[in-house]
C-alpha cells in the first residue's frame, strides 16, 4: 500500500489563528482564547478523492518580519498552509516574506502552498482585500482561501486543498486543479 502520510506546516505572523485553524480542523470547535504557540503537532486522518491520508500538522510559533525561515520547516514537510489575518496588514506582509524566504531556503521555484486569509467574520476590521490576497496567491501559483476559523467546512477545505496541492506537485494530479473559495 502506498504511504499516504503527509506533513503540513502551518505558518504565519503571531495571533493570525494558526492554532485555532488546526484545532477547528482536528477537533471541530472554535477556541476563543489566545495562548501563544511554541510548536504543536496534530494528527488527523482525512479522505481525499477516495484515498485515506494521515496528516501531521505542525502548528508553528508566530513569525515576524525579522525572523529567518526556521530550518526545521524546510525539510521533511510536504506542503505549507501560510496564514494571515484579513484584519492585519502586517500579517499579510509577513506571509509574503515567509514565502520568499521559504523558496530561498529550499532552493525551489514552487512549493505546495495554500494561502489563507483568516478572520473573515471580522469584516468591519478588514484591511486586506480579497483581491490583494488572490493576487499574491496567483503570483505564487498557490491556492487561495479566505475563511474564519469558526467555519469548520471551509477550514476542512483548506487542508483538503493542501493535500491536493501536494499530490499535484508529486505528479499524482492534473495541474489545473486550482480554485478559490471565499
Ligand atoms: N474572530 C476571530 N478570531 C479568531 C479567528 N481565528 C483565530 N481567532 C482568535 O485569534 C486569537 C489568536 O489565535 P491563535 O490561533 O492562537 O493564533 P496563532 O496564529 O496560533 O498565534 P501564535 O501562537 O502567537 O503564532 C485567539 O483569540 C483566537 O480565538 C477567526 O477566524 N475569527
Amino acid at each position: 500500500m502506498p504511504d499516504r502520510s503527509r506533513k503540513i506546516a502551518v505558518m504565519g505572523y503571531q495571533s493570525v489563528g494558526k492554532s485555532t485553524l488546526c484545532i477547528q480542523f482536528v477537533e471541530g470547535h472554535f477556541v476563543d482564547n489566545y495562548d501563544p504557540t511554541i510548536e504543536n503537532t496534530f494528527h488527523k486522518n482525512l479522505r481525499v478523492r477516495g484515498e485515506d491520508y494521515t496528516l501531521e500538522l505542525v502548528d508553528t510559533a508566530g513569525q515576524d518580519e525579522y525572523s529567518s525561515f526556521p530550518a526545521q520547516y524546510s525539510m521533511g514537510i510536504h506542503g505549507y498552509v501560510l496564514v494571515y489575518s484579513i484584519t492585519n496588514d502586517k500579517s499579510f506582509q509577513v506571509v509574503q516574506n515567509l514565502y520568499s524566504k521559504l523558496l530561498d531556503m529550499i532552493g525551489k521555484v514552487t512549493v505546495p502552498v495554500v494561502l489563507v486569509g483568516n478572520k473573515t467574520d471580522l469584516q468591519k476590521e478588514r484591511v486586506v482585500s480579497l483581491e490583494e490576497g488572490k493576487r499574491v496567491a496567483d503570483s505564487w501559483g498557490a491556492i487561495f482561501i479566505e475563511t474564519t476559523a469558526k467555519r469548520r467546512d471551509i477550514v476542512s477545505d483548506v487542508f483538503t486543498k493542501a493535500v491536493l496541492e501536494i499530490e499535484k506537485s508529486e505528479g499524482s494530479l492534473p495541474a489545473d486543479n486550482k480554485c478559490s473559495i471565499s
